[in-house]
């Protein structure tokens, strides 16, 4: 469902930072993002984004060539990919429902952002999806009060209610106590199996790649050196990181 081939984001008057990156990721996978400090994980997640401009590379997502679409690509990829940070952008003072129901500007119509209205099916779904990521009893509770694996997973709810097909998120448990951070891996897990999204997390420290992921990739000095099934690697294979 995602094809990328020969991904090249070269900075101006700088280094190239990822050099021909071919990637392909299917419905249902969860793949991890290993590599030293300055590999170029948060540079690939951001590319993917769309929040990087490429240098070179075509990028096919459900079947769409995105940069042959122009604007229309562009919109797709916003609706359907989230990207979700280490620390969630979320509005601190709101509650848990409302930051899931308020989306971001691509993913909220113009009328609802201006009258704030929610129609009922937004409030039921955004609430089963609360359900969903355990947090129902935090539902009306202001997001600056929740933990930090809270607010990730109010940050994965609001991804999915707008129709996220696809998680990008950039060391999404690097600042959780051990429990929080594998109950943020294990509902992306699940929601990997039971929607068919597509998570791809950068995951390079501890042993969360081996233990939730489908398969890990492996960066070095922006380049792809490892591709391997959920696993452990291999004594070699951390020597290529
Ligand atoms: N805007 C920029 N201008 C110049 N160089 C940049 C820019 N953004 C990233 N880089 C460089 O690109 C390389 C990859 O950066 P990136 O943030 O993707 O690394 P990373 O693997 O995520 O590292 P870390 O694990 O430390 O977060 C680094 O050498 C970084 O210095």
């Amino acid at each position: 469902m995602i094809h990328v081939s020969r991904l090249t984001k070269q900075i101006p008057g700088g280094p190239k930072v990822l050099d021909d990156i071919t990637l392909e990721a299917g419905q249902g996978q969860f793949i991890a993002v290993k590599g030293a400090s300055g590999s170029g994980k948060s540079m690939l997640l951001r590319c993917l984004a769309l929040r990087e401009k490429w240098s070179g590379g075509t990028y096919v997502f459900d079947g769409t060539d995105i940069f042959k679409q122009g604007w229309a690509g562009i919109r797709k990829i916003r609706r359907e990919v989230a990207y979700l940070e280490e620390k969630p952008v979320l509005y601190p003072n709101r509650t848990g429902l409302k930051n899931v129901l308020i989306g971001s500007a691509y993913q909220t119509s113009i009328f609802r952002r201006l009258t704030g209205m929610v129609r009922n099916d937004d409030y039921m779904g955004a609430m089963d999806m609360i359900e969903k990521m355990g947090l129902l009893d935090k539902a009306h509770q202001k997001v600056s009060n929740m933990s930090g694996g809270e607010k990730q997973r109010i940050a994965i709810a609001r991804a999915l209610v707008h129709g996220a097909k696809v998680i990008l998120a950039d060391e999404p448990v690097s600042g959780l106590d051990p429990h929080a951070a594998d109950t943020v891996l294990a509902d992306l897990k699940r929601l990997c199996k039971e929607q068919g999204l597509i998570v791809i997390a950068v995951l390079h420290q501890g042993d969360w790649a081996e233990r939730f992921a489908d398969r890990t990739i492996g960066l070095n000095q922006g380049r792809i050196v490892l591709d391997v099934s959920g696993r452990r690697l291999t004594e070699r294979e951390k020597m290529l990181l």
